[in-house]
């Protein structure tokens, strides 16, 4: 027990000696504490995480500023510690800026910049720098030039922990040979045990960013990765949050910060894919939440079947000291408007008495007033819903409702339900509104349909079930009207949750155009097989890019790659290529949700093994998949692996589907082929025995081989036959086609000597003394092409066929 416990409950001054010891934190104390959060829990791993740091920023500046990177990177051992130097080609930085770039901890261009870069939040560097002055008490050694600046400059500093701040301990002008940009030198307590990580988070940095040239130099190892191509990453711009998945929180902040007073206005001003329509559609869901629905009823004289109740008596007994006239004009044209609606809510029947009380007033030269269109109003209104007014010969038709009720349940549910419940159901829901008001949300609507379901189930002892329930609802809300009143204004919005939270639900539930992409950068399905090629030797590449979604109103794109057979280790499970905006993730590979999707995929389908039928497939492939996005949700700041947002796991898996789709089919057309391979090596050696015996019986020649075997087989076969020819010879080239398909095939014939005469549609080229002779053709199934030319006694040939698998084709030469 400490001593405070032992005092607590005795001595009144407890919570305020307990405030003496409550103090801030200063971010860059915090994690002095906690460096682990940020990657650099080793001294193995601190090395990666400081390269990766410095790397990542050194290609977000380049790229920024239109310069293809050219990135050096250097570890060599300084007595008990290693040093690590990046240099880069960027834009350099400002004097002003350089300092609180190395010696602040959040302190960045990006973090509230919607547009897709590696580093976020501002914390990456000046991580690598506390972490190198906590391990070796070394100062940060920058040097940096801007764009034409005479000279550069070079600083030494630390973080002051206390203040998060940097204290300079050298500042000073000095020269360097790049033009432009920013070298790196920190000191740490290191091991090169990560040397793996290291290389690969190097490599794979290339694979995925072809249009840089970054070199390591390390103890062990130098290798450098050349640019592949001059074509920047195209620019990426800064966009508007999308209006899918902002939380509550951030749209508060919005309303209280935005220059807009409307809603409509806030919508479109604030957010992307938001014009005028979207803003409506938007502030509808949001009216229906908010204020609720008004219920819609057949008007009387609308439907066949319903009582004929006459509207425009009643809407003339309403109206007292107009002249016969005008009145009867008056009822009329509120009858007729009326007869010609399907359904009607009670605002608009009031627009309908409007328009006839200008319309039939400006007629007969007299007002309408006020009081008068409500009477009206109302007057009309009890004929719709069918309520008497109250009188002993006005008692009503309370059936109305209940019949307009009852077709809608109906109409809403199994034609197995009893019409004696559904009409029992249809009466205690009018009951309903003739006791409370026709307009309400969707929840009361629930509510009010549970009920009427309970007391049926209660008293009629049927079942009204969850489906049923949920049918009505879903009818009878569909039939209701969104009201007519005005939303509120930003300012009261920002100062009610409630309001607020029913605007966040309405642009959840409105359909909006996905976010444009030009915020984000994939890297392409052609790159990523390409980057595959030139990293594994494999025999089948495949690759897809799935088309942007939205996550916290923030835009991704997920890409996804395999790689398969040739080279790549067979034993033990595929390996997963992580990418987060460009940038190699490392480590926690176990924790990262791309890991998880490929795990919850069965892999069987695709034609892998998976021991089990779920978690890791196994045998010779590559994975690799890349989230790009304006926001990459990380389960951390040490950036390592992506957090479960259902939205983007979605993604992953359809994009790893698509590609695994590719190797599905390309692993079966290779199970076939194996088979057919394996059938056409046996008969390879039982026809030639075959064809003997069958000679030896019939005294006949032994009969051609490879045109059985190309019968047998469904194969194309490609015959050259020669026949001496005056001064030449004739060639012959012809394809018969024996398999089930059409086949599109290109024949090269490379003659030693001149050809001449030489078929229609088919071209010579003459390399070297040798003539290609070229020919592209179309053979049906079942049917024969043959290209024919002349040529000197003693050429030579050599045919090459393309266009069919070699299983499927028979060469006869
Ligand atoms: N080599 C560089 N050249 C030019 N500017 C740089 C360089 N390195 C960092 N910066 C600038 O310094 C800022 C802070 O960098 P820092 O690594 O701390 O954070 P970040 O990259 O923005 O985000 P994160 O914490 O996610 O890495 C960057 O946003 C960028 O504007």
């Amino acid at each position: 027990m400490t001593s405070l416990q032992s005092t607590l409950g005795d001595d009144p001054g407890i919570a305020e000696e307990l405030a003496d010891n409550q103090r801030a934190i200063s971010i860059a104390e915090f994690f002095e504490k906690n460096k682990h959060m940020l990657g650099f829990d080793s001294g193995a791993r601190g090395l990666v995480t400081a390269v990766k740091e410095a790397v990542d920023n050194a290609l977000d500046a380049a790229e920024e500023s239109g310069i293809l990177p050219d990135i050096y990177v250097e570890i060599e051992e300084a007595g008990d510690y290693y040093r690590l130097i990046v240099e880069d080609n960027g834009p350099g930085l400002t004097a002003d800026s350089l300092p609180k770039v190395f010696g602040k901890l959040l302190y960045g261009s990006r973090f509230h910049v919607r547009e897709q870069s590696r580093g976020q939040q501002g914390i990456g560097i000046s991580a690598a720098v506390l972490y190198s002055q906590l391990t070796s008490g070394k100062p940060a050694k920058i040097t940096s030039r801007t764009q034409g600046g005479e000279t550069a400059k070079y600083f030494e500093l630390i973080i002051d922990t206390d203040e998060n701040e940097p204290e300079i301990s050298v500042s000073e002008e000095t020269t360097w040979d790049r033009p432009h940009g920013t070298r790196i030198e920190l000191e740490m307590e290191a091991n090169m045990r990560a040397r793996s990580q290291l290389h690969d988070y190097i490599k794979h940095t290339a694979v995925v960013n072809p249009h840089a040239r970054i070199e390591l130099r390390e103890p062990n190892a130098h290798f450098k990765s050349e640019r592949a191509t001059d074509q920047l990453p195209e620019e990426t711009e800064e966009i508007r949050p999308h209006p899918h998945g902002v939380e509550l929180g951030t749209v508060i902040k919005m309303l209280g910060s935005t220059d807009s007073h409307s809603v409509s206005g806030f919508l479109q001003g604030e957010f992307t894919r938001v014009g005028k329509k979207t803003a409506d559609s938007v502030v509808d869901a949001f009216r229906d939440r908010h204020y609720g629905r008004e219920m819609a009823w057949t008007p009387p004289g609308a439907r066949g079947g319903v009582s004929e109740v006459d509207v425009a008596s009643a809407v003339v007994e309403a109206t007292a000291n107009k002249g016969a006239d005008a009145t009867d004009a008056f009822a009329e044209g509120v009858a007729d408007s009326l007869r010609k609606r399907e359904r009607v809510a009670h605002h608009q029947l009031s627009e309908i008495v409007e328009d006839a009380a200008e319309e039939i007033g400006e007629e007969f030269g007299t007002t309408f007033g006020e009081t008068v269109r409500e009477r009206a109003t109302e007057a009309a209104w009890r004929t719709v819903v069918g309520a008497g007014d109250g009188s002993e010969d006005d008692a009503g038709d309370e059936s109305r409702t209940a019949d307009d009720l009852y077709r809608i349940a109906d109409d809403a549910t199994s034609s197995r339900k009893d019409d004696a419940v559904i009409r029992a159901f249809a009466d205690r829901l009018a009951g309903t509104f003739r006791e409370g008001s026709h307009r309400l949300t969707r929840d009361e609507l629930e509510d009010r349909v549970g009920r009427a379901a309970e007391l049926t189930e209660e008293y009629d002892d049927v079942s009204f079930g969850e489906t049923a329930r949920e049918n009505v609802v879903e009818s009878v809300w569909s039939v209701m009207e969104t009201v007519p009143d005005d939303p509120p204004l930003v300012r009261e919005l920002a100062g009610s949750r409630d309001a607020a939270s029913d605007l966040v639900e309405a642009m959840r539930e409105t359909d909006i155009m996905a976010p444009p992409t030009r915020c984000l950068s994939p890297i392409s399905s052609e790159l990523i097989q390409a980057g595959l090629e030139k990293e594994y030797d494999a025999d089948f590449y495949a690759a897809a890019t799935r088309d942007a979604g939205v996550a916290g109103g923030d835009p991704f794109i997920v890409e996804a790659g395999i790689a398969y057979g040739g080279e790549i280790e067979a034993e033990g499970s595929a390996e997963v290529m992580r990418f987060a905006n460009r940038v190699p993730l490392v480590y926690q590979r176990g924790a990262c949700a791309t890991t998880d999707v490929v795990k919850g995929i069965g892999w069987r389908n695709y034609g892998l093994d998976q021991p089990g039928g779920s978690g890791m497939p196994n045998g010779p492939a590559v994975i690799m998949v890349h989230v790009a996005s304006t926001n990459v949700p990380f389960t951390s700041e040490s950036k390592d692996a992506v957090a479960n947002v259902p939205e983007i796991e979605d993604e992953i898996e359809l994009a790893i589907r698509e590609a695994a789709r590719d190797l599905k089919s390309y692993l079966n057309k290779r199970r076939s082929m194996q088979k057919r391979r394996k059938k056409q090596s046996v008969l390879g050696e039982i026809l030639p025995e075959m064809a003997e015996k069958v000679a030896e019986v019939t005294g006949n020649d032994e009969p051609e081989i490879d045109d059985a075997i190309a019968r047998i087989m469904n194969n194309v076969l490609v015959e050259r036959r020669t026949e001496a020819n005056g001064d030449g010879q004739r060639v012959r080239v012809a394809i018969e086609n024996h398999s089930g398909t059409n086949e599109s095939i290109e024949l090269t014939d490379i003659v030693t000597a001149e050809p001449t005469e030489v078929s229609d549609g088919a071209s010579v080229v003459e390399m070297d003394g040798e003539w290609f002779v070229r020919w592209e053709t179309d053979v049906p199934s079942d049917g024969e092409a043959v290209l024919e030319y002349r040529t000197g006694d003693d050429a030579a040939f050599d045919l090459d066929v393309k266009g069919v698998e070699t299983e499927k084709l028979t060469v006869n030469q």
